[in-house]
């Protein structure tokens, strides 16, 4: 009897999974398994509601399996002996995983290699499993990456998209592999309350009834911080549940101009997949050095708690971080204007800010996370490193009557329309009705200090 083990990583599904379909052509039973590896705790990358997420992918990965045959064996321990103490007890010849991006997935990577090659067995890593175009796959002339997103963005449209694949339709689990218990959400504490269903069927359906209904909203809206009309898909994409090429695909085939510009968005996630893969230093450190003396001290870190909490005074940015504690998601203009908050007006080091989102976000991840806080911070791949959002412009542009602000600032849900995004104009009694705190620093204020720190007055 031939067997393969498929290591489960970033890639949480049945659908269009090809180191899955290449075990089961490939060998007479198939272990699918997934280690839980405290040395990813440990790295920083587990967090509650990645955790809860994670938990509700495995469960439906297992009930996927079950219904053509199989189930997924779930492990603890350190990968490496987790998988090398299967393939000698299944005498397994083949290991399939998905590429990794993070230098942490190529660590793991590598010893794995080594440590199967002396076992006799191959290990196979599938590329285009995790993105849709594998980093490295489109290259600029004499360098290693695309620093610029829109020539990235010409080449990639014009590379081969491979046709999703099918589910295996029957597989077959050697018997005596046992699995642990396959973790449950409801274990997970510190969950945020509003947070989202994992699991590659909860995706599926997403996908299928956003690009029915949402889809053709998304160019001219995707920007409406209240109207929230954004696919929702990152959580899915992130543990790989929903396959980020079939994604694509089926927005291709179902055209129009809004399924392209959700294409073009699923197009920067793989631009930073392949910054990271050839600069994984970008995680901690700066792309672009600024020579930037970011604010220390007791003031900033008022400033920052203010900020993680949702208390700077600035609606827009407190209602989008109250966003981001209560889903573990924010919408994708909220991000960008609390990141340049922290690290623009604020001038506070964008990695207090990655720290806090890596935290609290349900589709944190190492190369989206930290390289679009670089974007946003201007020590990334922005050509435009100095533009300042300014809050109240970006609330009165995406937010323009204030729904938005209201429905996560209740402390200000009596005041109607556009003014709710500049409490502090009203005065006295008026004033004084509102429980919400004054500004932490002038706008004015705030531009001059990043100005002068940047040399750019
Ligand atoms: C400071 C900051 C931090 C961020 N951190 C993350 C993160 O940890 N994980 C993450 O997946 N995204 C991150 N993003 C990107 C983006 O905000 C989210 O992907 C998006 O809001 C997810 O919502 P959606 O699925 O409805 O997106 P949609 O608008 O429906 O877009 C479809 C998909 O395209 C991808 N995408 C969209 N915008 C971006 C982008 N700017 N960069 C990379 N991929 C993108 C996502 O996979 C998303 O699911 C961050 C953005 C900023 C400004």
């Amino acid at each position: 009897m031939t067997v393969s083990v498929v290591l489960y990583t970033s890639d949480l599904r049945v659908h269009d999974h090809p180191p899955l379909r290449a075990a089961v052509e490939g060998a007479q039973e198939v272990v699918p398994l997934f280690v839980r590896d405290p040395a990813v705790d440990r790295a920083g990358f587990a967090a509650p509601n990645r955790l809860a997420f994670l938990a509700d992918c495995l469960a439906d990965l297992d009930r996927g399996l079950r219904d053509r045959g199989g189930r997924l064996v779930v492990r603890e321990g350190d990968t490496v002996s987790e998988v090398r103490a299967l393939v000698r007890q299944t005498d397994a010849d083949e290991v399939h995983m998905a590429a990794g991006v993070t230098a942490f997935a190529r660590a793991r990577e590598a010893r794995l290699r080594g440590a199967l090659e002396e076992d006799g067995c191959r290990l196979y890593v599938h590329d285009g499993v995790v993105t849709v175009v594998p980093p490295g796959d489109v290259l600029p002339q004499g360098r290693d990456h695309f620093a610029v997103f829109t020539p990235y963005y010409k080449r990639w449209t014009a590379e081969p998209l491979r046709t999703p694949l099918p589910v295996p339709r029957a597989l077959r689990v050697p018997s005596e592999v046992r699995s642990e218990r396959v973790p449950r959400r409801s274990a997970v504490a510190g969950v945020s309350p509003g947070l989202a269903a994992g699991g590659e069927s909860e995706g599926r359906k997403l996908l299928g009834s956003w690009l029915a209904d949402q889809a053709d909203t998304y160019e001219e809206r995707h920007d409406d911080l209240a109207g929230d009309v954004t696919s929702r898909l990152s959580p899915h994409l992130h543990f790989g549940a929903v396959s980020a090429a079939e994604a694509v695909h089926r927005a291709r085939r179902r055209g129009g101009a809004g399924a392209d510009a959700f294409v073009r968005q699923v197009c920067w996630r793989d631009f930073h997949h392949q910054v990271l893969a050839a600069r994984p230093e970008a995680a901690a450190a700066d792309y672009r050095p600024r020579q930037d003396r970011w604010r220390r001290g007791a003031d900033a870190e008022e400033d920052l708690a203010a900020w993680r909490e949702g208390r700077t005074g600035y609606p827009v940015v407190d209602a989008a971080m109250r966003q981001l504690a209560h889903e573990g998601w924010m919408h994708n203009r909220g991000r960008l204007i609390t990141a340049s908050f922290l690290t623009k007006t604020l001038y506070i080091d964008w990695r207090e800010g990655a720290r806090h989102f890596l935290a609290l976000l349900v589709d944190g991840d190492v190369a989206n996370n930290q390289l679009n806080w670089q974007w946003v911070a201007g020590t990334g791949t922005d050509t435009r490193p100095q533009r300042v959002l300014n809050p109240v412009r970006q609330a009165r542009r995406y937010d323009p009557d204030g729904s938005y602000v209201r429905r996560w600032v209740p402390e200000l849900a009596d005041l109607d329309g556009p003014a709710v995004h500049e409490p502090w104009r009203l005065t006295g009694p008026d004033r004084a009705v509102f429980d919400y705190p004054d500004p932490v620093v002038e706008l004015s204020e705030g531009l001059t200090r990043f100005r002068q720190a940047r040399g750019t007055v």
